[in-house]
């Protein structure tokens, strides 16, 4: 029996005594005003044991974390098609990486780098009828809570200053794989992006991927196939350029986002999440990756 208690505190203690703690995320300058010192880390045990550490009861941006959720979405929409417009091979360059994008043709690499996920938006505003309130309902029931909700002033902060987003949206649009208008697509983009949780909530949330596509109120969202391809790309995809090192260091499947979140989990048995808003040269959070490889360590638990 694990004395998870007492792993996450040593943890915490540890690591919260770093004075490296990398960078905040300044290219969204909203996202700029967030304190560095903000460290958490709570796990959420399918059995329904429930272990917080630091502050995770304050909200922070999600990010590309919502990248998952939207994919969750999409696929369970329109199935396997879904891949005639996304690839699934991890892309080894950052999220917000172009010219691959021009000598592939329009495919994304995958779903969770930028391109891949205003492809995925594009089919989210295609097929909902209310797509900003529907995706925000549907994070709320996955959550199991309905004050989530976006942060207005970071969608817009973003929308100002997203130039290589409105870059890949209109590359995709040339190459014929985006159906609606750049800036509806977009604005639809940045406010999943700018959805806010705390490490509780997000945990909660990425239940369903743990526990083969049933949500912790017992209803199914994913087919058990489409939970397991979902879990593959978070693994060889989940960090972008640094997704190889987390297989290696910490082991699970899981997703970052720039402002400083980090979700993973084990199948059947827990999801766990992590939140320091500095980042490392990568965009992911520094004291998040380290807290993560710690965890699998002590704990001896991976998919490996
Ligand atoms: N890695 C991230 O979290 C990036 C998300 C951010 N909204 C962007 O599109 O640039």
């Amino acid at each position: 029996m694990q004395n998870y208690s007492a792993i996450l505190n040593n943890i915490y203690t540890e690591l919260n005594a770093s004075h490296f703690r990398g960078e905040v995320a300044n290219y969204i300058p909203e996202l700029s005003h967030v304190d560095i010192h903000n460290f958490g880390i709570h796990l959420n045990v399918l059995n329904g044991d429930q272990f917080s550490v630091g502050n995770t009861n304050t909200p922070f941006s999600i990010q590309s974390i919502s990248k998952v959720l939207a994919l969750a979405k999409a696929f369970s929409i329109i199935g396997e098609q879904l891949w005639q417009r996304v690839n699934v091979e991890p892309s080894g360059n950052p999220f917000n990486h172009l010219s691959l994008l021009e000598l592939e043709n329009g495919i994304p690499r995958n779903p969770l780098i930028n391109s891949g996920a205003i492809v995925i938006a594009d089919i989210l505003v295609s097929h909902l009828k209310n797509p900003k309130a529907d995706f925000l309902n549907f994070v709320r029931d996955l959550a199991n809570d309905p004050t989530i909700n976006f942060n207005k002033n970071v969608a817009a902060s973003e929308k100002a200053t997203g130039y290589k987003n409105f870059a890949a949206a209109n590359l995709l649009k040339s190459f014929g794989n985006l159906e609606n208008d750049v800036d509806e697509v977009l604005d639809f983009y940045f406010h999943q992006c700018a959805i806010e949780m705390n490490c509780k909530q997000l945990a909660d949330t990425f239940y369903v991927f743990a526990n083969r596509g049933t949500c912790s109120q017992h209803k199914d969202y994913l087919t058990l196939s489409q939970v397991k391809r979902i879990n593959a790309i978070m693994l060889s995809c989940g960090f972008y350029d640094e997704a190889g090192e987390f297989a290696f260091e910490v082991g699970l499947p899981g997703k970052s986002g720039v402002g400083g979140g980090i979700v993973a989990l084990l199948p059947n048995t827990f999801t766990i999440t992590t939140w320091s808003p500095g980042l490392n040269a990568k965009g992911n959070s520094l004291l998040g990756m380290q807290a993560l490889k710690l965890f699998t360590t002590e704990t001896q638990l991976s998919i490996f």
